[in-house]
């Protein structure tokens, strides 16, 4: 899946797919808090089933694009948008887009790992239940797919009736992507889903994040420029809300074609 052409404005690169190719369409997008711009006329293309990786200092707008693009800033009245972001060519801000929905095809993981206080079970058949009624030898099935998935069925399926509290945190984190593929998205959003975790438990998640993109489209927020390189594709570098850089993670990182992306890269610019 290359990229068919790079447009170079003066200010952004702009790697571009095919329709075929195309998850993600972020066109000409900008985002403010009460009035303060957080996202500037961001124009960028998701790849389906590959890791795309958003980097920047702190501030740049990265967790406000992720946030976007599952409409999380719906209930927040200071922002305000202009500009659009299709989903396989759908238009997310469109009448007609079920936010439901879109948030069952976009799911969200975050930070923190954020297990319901319900059992490791239940964590996971929790949107299958929102969905309706569905025979139980079913709903296990699905659960045992996305706890495999996840790569967390071994370690827990002799307790999956057992809180999910008591798992570690990396555990809980794994169980919580569960429990976002179990509803079977199209695109997994990953804010920083490692960075309150030990090196072995961020290690698994990385490993899980490169398996899961033979099943869906995966965006990752990161800090960690060593974790952007080791697992995501494609990286886009912003700065100040702008969309600096933005090509295949290999160019991105060992031959960039700014300064600005050079010096963050390099840990010259934090
Ligand atoms: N809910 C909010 N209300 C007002 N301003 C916000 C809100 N969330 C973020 N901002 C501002 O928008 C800008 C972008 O923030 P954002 O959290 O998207 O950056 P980031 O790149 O994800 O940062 P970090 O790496 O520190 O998480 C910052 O100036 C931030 O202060």
């Amino acid at each position: 899946m290359l990229a068919l052409s790079s447009a170079n404005p003066p200010h952004a690169s702009v790697t571009r797919f095919t329709a075929e190719t195309c998850c993600l369409s972020i066109n000409q997008f900008h985002l403010a808090y009460a009035g303060k711009t957080a996202l500037r006329d961001l124009t960028l293309e998701v790849p389906r089933h590959r890791v795309t990786a958003f980097i920047g200092p702190s501030g740049c707008g990265k967790s406000t694009l992720l946030r976007a693009i599952n409409r999380l800033h719906d209930l927040n009245e200071s922002v305000t948008h202009r500009g659009q972001i299709q989903l396989e060519g759908q238009d997310i801000h469109a009448p007609q887009m079920n936010v439901t929905e879109l948030r069952r095809r976009v799911g969200m993981v975050f930070q923190t790992p954020n297990p319901f206080p319900m059992s490791i079970y239940e964590n996971v058949a929790f949107g299958l239940r929102l969905q309706g009624r569905m025979p139980k030898r079913k709903r296990d099935d699905i659960i045992e797919w996305a706890l495999t998935s996840a790569a967390l069925w071994d370690e827990v399926k002799d307790r999956l009736h057992r809180s999910a509290w008591q798992l570690s945190g990396g555990q809980q984190q794994r169980l919580v992507i569960a429990r976002t593929l179990a509803v079977q998205p199209d695109v997994l959003l990953l804010d920083e889903p490692a960075s309150a975790l030990d090196p072995i438990s961020t290690l698994k998640i990385e490993e899980l994040i490169r398996n899961l993109k033979s099943q869906l489209t995966l965006v990752l927020v990161t800090h960690n420029m060593q974790q952007a390189a080791r697992v995501s594709d494609y990286t886009a570098f912003l700065q100040q809300g702008e969309l600096v850089e933005y090509g295949p993670t290999d160019q991105v990182f060992t031959n960039p074609r700014l300064q600005r992306t050079e010096n963050y890269i390099t840990g010259r610019m934090t």
